[in-house]
């Protein structure tokens, strides 16, 4: 968020809250909270926005892939992002996790983290987790050490055979088996499981990382209709713990998991609000859904 924008949002929440002007939030505003450094695990969501995008633009040879796109999310919330093939739903994924970097505009993690200043390695320390289209589990281990290995921030062979988990991570790592639906099969070889399953594991690593945000590019994308249906209970289930930004175009599975969806077209918002509201909207059906 920009200097001015927090300072204006900072000043309105001390109104709601009848702190007389100037007093802004613990967190917020230039001078409490802009310009500080970024520590992963603290994401200031004062402002009511874990992800905000403003202005944001990118060229690649002279073509605007990224146009002026604004956007934002709230702390919990589970954005979908629809959109014609080309819209920039994966260059925006790109743009956010520090893969690349725009011509213009302003990315922040919360109201203090200014995503622009940081490396792809840094972000994903922040708590940004993406998970890409195809599956990259490690075929060769276990469910069980695949969610482990997560975990290893030192991921060499000789750090990794001492690295040992401490009971609260194996705590949560027994409760990301039930999430993900494969509390039956921790035992088994990851290149064994069914695509579905892949997925889910590999959104089970993520979740080892307790990320904030959760960045999903066509999670569903050759699932069962069966896989297809559990992974919308799966997002429903994160939705609150994390926030979630899913883009898809399977339409019935967005219709099962969404609230607001974005319709990203020529690289900028062309509408958003209901899924209903956007199939209704004509510029939308003559870009996307009628084709
Ligand atoms: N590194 C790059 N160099 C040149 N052009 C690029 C690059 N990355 C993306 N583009 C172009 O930017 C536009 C947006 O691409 P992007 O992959 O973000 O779209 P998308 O909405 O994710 O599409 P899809 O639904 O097909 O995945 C496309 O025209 C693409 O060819």
């Amino acid at each position: 968020m920009t200097p001015d924008l927090m300072e204006a949002g900072a000043e309105r929440h001390a109104r709601a809250q009848g702190l007389p002007a100037g007093a802004s939030t613990e967190s917020g505003g230039r001078t409490a909270g802009y310009g500080r450094p970024a520590v992963a695990g603290e994401v200031d969501v004062t402002h009511g926005r874990i992800l905000y995008l403003e202005d944001v633009s990118v060229s690649f040879d002279g073509f605007k892939a990224i146009n002026k796109l604004s956007l934002d999310i709230a702390p919990g919330e589970l954005r979908c992002i629809i959109g014609p093939n080309g819209a920039g739903k994966t260059t925006m994924m790109d743009i956010i996790t520090g893969k690349t970097r725009p011509d213009e505009g302003t990315v922040y993690f919360g109201s203090t983290i200014d995503l622009l200043r940081h490396r792809e390695a840094e972000i994903a320390q922040l708590g940004i987790g993406r998970k890409f289209q195809k599956p990259t589990v490690f075929e060769h281990l276990t469910v069980f050490e695949n969610l482990e290995l997560a975990l290893k921030t030192d991921k060499r062979v000789k750090p990794s055979m001492f690295f040992k988990l401490d009971s609260a991570q194996a705590d949560r790592l027994a409760d990301i088996l039930q999430t993900i639906h494969l509390a039956d099969s921790v035992n088994r070889m990851a290149g064994t499981l069914s695509h579905g399953q892949k997925q889910w594991l590999e959104i089970g690593m993520l979740l080892m990382q307790d990320p904030k945000l959760l960045l999903l590019d066509e999670p569903v994308a050759g699932m069962t209709d069966e896989e297809t249906a559990r992974t919308a209970e799966l997002f429903l289930t994160l939705k609150g713990k994390h926030s979630l930004m899913v883009v898809e175009h399977d339409m019935s599975f967005i219709r099962t998991i969404s609230e607001i969806v974005t319709v990203l077209c020529d690289g900028s918002v062309l509408a958003q609000g209901t899924l209903d509201e956007v199939q209704a909207d004509e510029r939308v059906i003559e870009v996307y859904l009628g084709r």
